[in-house]
């Protein structure tokens, strides 16, 4: 830690050093192995862009076994504080049991430093595998609501004094009579909120005028849960409609103008719009999203959607580009500066310490970070390395089992690779 010094944040603009000291949590499972080539890659990538005139001085801090392991804490209040501290953090993957024991510790960093968006940018690389046809198609950004919905927690199990209390007050205070066996039920609870989806929807449509992307896709099952998911896309739409008045065309505005001046005037409307340059934001119902990107993704660049939508589409579409091993992610709070940067995938557990899954997507989310810091040269070296690297057939177990003539590499090979390649 000898020379780094903290990023700050003014305005919401940051402010990056030279030698900035970035916090990392390994992970659990694979995290180790993923981690040790992931910082090796950006490391060299930022030592080729500037020439030792940049570095980043990593900092590890503890959260999930490790932790548990060293401090008898899963996630210690100092390992919040350096994040909260020093406002960029990466992470590995950290492992959450099914049913009890601890709730997730990703989830929790999310709700604990308010990292509201998850962006999950998904596009496909050259020659990488997919079961799709046309995996170039694809080219989104998820932006995941990241702190409310059923992810907030909010449960009670069957057969507890907490679960009865809850079921009772349904039904004898709230006139809930369709709970179809309230002895044997457990209870969730959703909550959505108007501040909750307007920073996410904000930041959203945001990203697509900054990217130059032509539209924003606000996916709800509006149409069952009524004042979840259909709130969060009126309270989008509203959104758009004020905050961006001049700069979007929204569907919503299209179906006013077909029901007092007829489709032609509707189409005319959109078409002006998006020759003005205008983002159209559209919305779709959950179920038939899933099928139409894959049957028509060219149609879809930016998605804001709700915490465990936005978790389904965020491994449905890393599978069209070649799977979870190559699929990035961010946690962010555009208003703080607050940001931990994670792939989308988790511990692989039947993997760990074998040196042998793809590296790709913690690499990609440190090629997120380093743009995220303004850091752009080491960032396209990265994702120059990653093309020619996957272009010459030289990959992980995942991709060479999909292709034809590939030479299968550990995961620290692929990271030599990549290095030799930056
Ligand atoms: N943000 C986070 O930290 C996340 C944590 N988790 C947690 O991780 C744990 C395990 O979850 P699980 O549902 O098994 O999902 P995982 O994402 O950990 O793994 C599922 C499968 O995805 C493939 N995979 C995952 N990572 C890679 C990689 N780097 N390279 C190649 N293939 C990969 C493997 O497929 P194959 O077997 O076909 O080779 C693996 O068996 C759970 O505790 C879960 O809660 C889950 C998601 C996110
Ligand atoms: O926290 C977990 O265990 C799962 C998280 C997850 O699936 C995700 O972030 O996409
Ligand atoms: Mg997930």
């Amino acid at each position: 830690m000898a020379n780094g010094e903290k990023i700050t944040v003014n305005d919401g603009k940051l402010n990056v050093p030279d030698k900035p000291v970035i916090p990392y949590i390994e992970g659990d499972g694979i995290g180790p192995d993923i981690w040790a080539a992931a910082s090796r890659v950006l490391d060299a990538a930022v030592e080729k862009a500037y020439g030792g005139e940049k570095a980043i001085e990593w900092k590890e801090i503890l959260v999930g076994g490790k932790s548990h392991d060293q401090t008898g804490e899963w996630l210690p209040d100092e390992s919040l504080e350096a994040i909260r501290e020093y406002l960029i953090a990466i992470k590995g993957p950290l492992t959450t049991p099914i049913g009890g024991g601890i709730r997730s510790l990703n989830v929790a960093l999310r709700q604990k430093l308010d990292l509201f968006t998850c962006l999950r940018p998904v596009r496909h690389f050259t020659g990488v595998p997919s079961p799709v046809k046309a995996p170039e198609d694809v080219d989104m950004a998820i932006f995941r609501e990241n702190t409310e919905d059923i992810y907030a927690g909010i449960e009670f199990q069957e057969g507890t004094d907490d679960a009865k209390k809850v079921i009772d007050f349904l039904r004898n205070e709230m006139g809930t009579n369709n709970i179809r066996f309230p002895e044997t039920s457990g209870i969730g609870v959703k909550p959505v909120s108007k501040e909750g989806t307007e920073r996410l929807v904000r930041a959203a449509i945001q990203y697509a005028l900054d990217e130059g992307r032509e539209n924003v896709t606000l996916v709800h099952k509006g149409n069952i849960m009524k004042f979840t998911e259909g709130s969060f896309k009126e309270w989008g739409y509203n959104l758009a409609e004020t905050e961006f008045a001049d700069q979007v065309f929204t569907w919503r505005q299209y179906d006013e103008i077909v029901e007092k001046e007829g489709k032609e005037a509707a189409n005319k409307a959109e078409d002006e719009a998006v020759a003005n340059g205008k983002i159209v934001v559209k919305d779709s119902i959950a179920d038939i999203f899933l099928q139409q990107i894959l049957t028509r993704p060219k149609e879809f660049d930016v998605v804001a959607t709700m915490n465990l939508n936005g978790d389904y589409i965020s491994d449905a579409l890393a599978a069209q580009v070649g799977g979870i091993g190559i699929a990035p992610g961010a946690n962010i709070n555009y208003e703080t500066g607050h940001a931990i940067f994670e792939a989308t995938h988790g511990t692989a557990p039947k993997y760990a310490g074998q040196d042998k899954v793809n590296p790709s997507s913690v690499i990609l989310s440190g090629e997120l970070m380093l743009r995220h810091l303004g850091w752009f040269e080491a960032a396209d070296r990265v994702l120059q390395s990653m093309d020619k690297t996957i272009g010459s057939k030289v990959v992980t177990y995942d991709f060479a089992r999909l292709m034809d003539g590939a030479t299968e590499v550990k995961c620290s090979e692929f990271a030599d690779e990549l290095i030799k390649n930056l």
